[in-house]
């Protein structure tokens, strides 16, 4: 088993989905959440100055989602079949481009305050909500997001609006009941349960 260290900071972000899937497979690493007072230094050690990173063996892999994609292949959470896999790749790519607007919202304006607004009155209503109202449909229907089993997608839709930090409350998904028990199914998964109880509390 190779020996895994994820970079990131002290926060979800763009390397949660990572931690879960690392979670499921039970996957031993090192989650190093550099400071942001230590970042300047750290950025200097890292190929490409961004994180997420994983150290494989001491060897760096960047992009979140390329690492992402490596763990769920490892972990049995990515499908055999080509094109059900490239449905996993749309949705966990849809994901990603919720959190760059989603981020951009809450960094808009002046002030936190106005932050919060532009992800309350534009980011949910016009970018989150009608891929909530299509996962709503769609998972209405399924047991799991695709292939009949569960894979890095389920994982991907469950680390992302289930987090009140990302702007989604239990009372905006109570309008999409389907994506809702979803999200509490793949919660409720005994490794990701424990994740869940032991990971560091984060504002982000
Ligand atoms: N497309 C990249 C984006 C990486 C990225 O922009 N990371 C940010 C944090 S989410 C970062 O490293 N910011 C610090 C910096 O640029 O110095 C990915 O998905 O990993």
């Amino acid at each position: 088993m190779p020996e895994y260290k994820l970079v990131y900071f002290n926060a979800k972000g763009r390397a949660e989905l990572t931690r879960w899937i690392l979670a499921y497979g039970g996957t031993a690493y090192t989650d190093e959440r550099v400071e942001l007072e230590n970042w300047p230094e750290r950025k200097k050690t890292i190929m490409t100055g961004k994180v997420p990173m994983l150290e494989i063996d001491g060897k760096q892999l960047p992009q979140s989602l390329a690492i992402a994609r490596y763990v769920a292949k490892k972990a049995g959470l990515v499908p055999e079949d080509a094109l059900r896999a490239a449905y996993c790749d749309a949705l966990v790519d849809t994901v990603s481009d919720l959190i760059t607007e989603g981020h951009k919202a809450k960094t808009s304006g002046k002030s936190e305050e106005d932050g919060k607004k532009a992800v309350r009155e534009e980011f949910i209503p016009n970018h989150a909500e009608p891929v909530m109202e299509r996962l709503n449909k769609h998972l209405g229907e399924k047991e799991w997001y695709t292939s009949g089993k569960i894979t890095w997608a389920d994982l991907s839709i469950a680390s992302y609006f289930g987090e009140e930090t990302n702007g989604f409350s239990s009372k905006l998904l109570d309008k999409y009941p389907a994506l809702k028990a979803h999200i509490q199914k793949v919660r409720n998964l005994p490794k990701i349960k424990e994740w869940l109880a032991k990971r560091p509390v984060t504002s982000m």
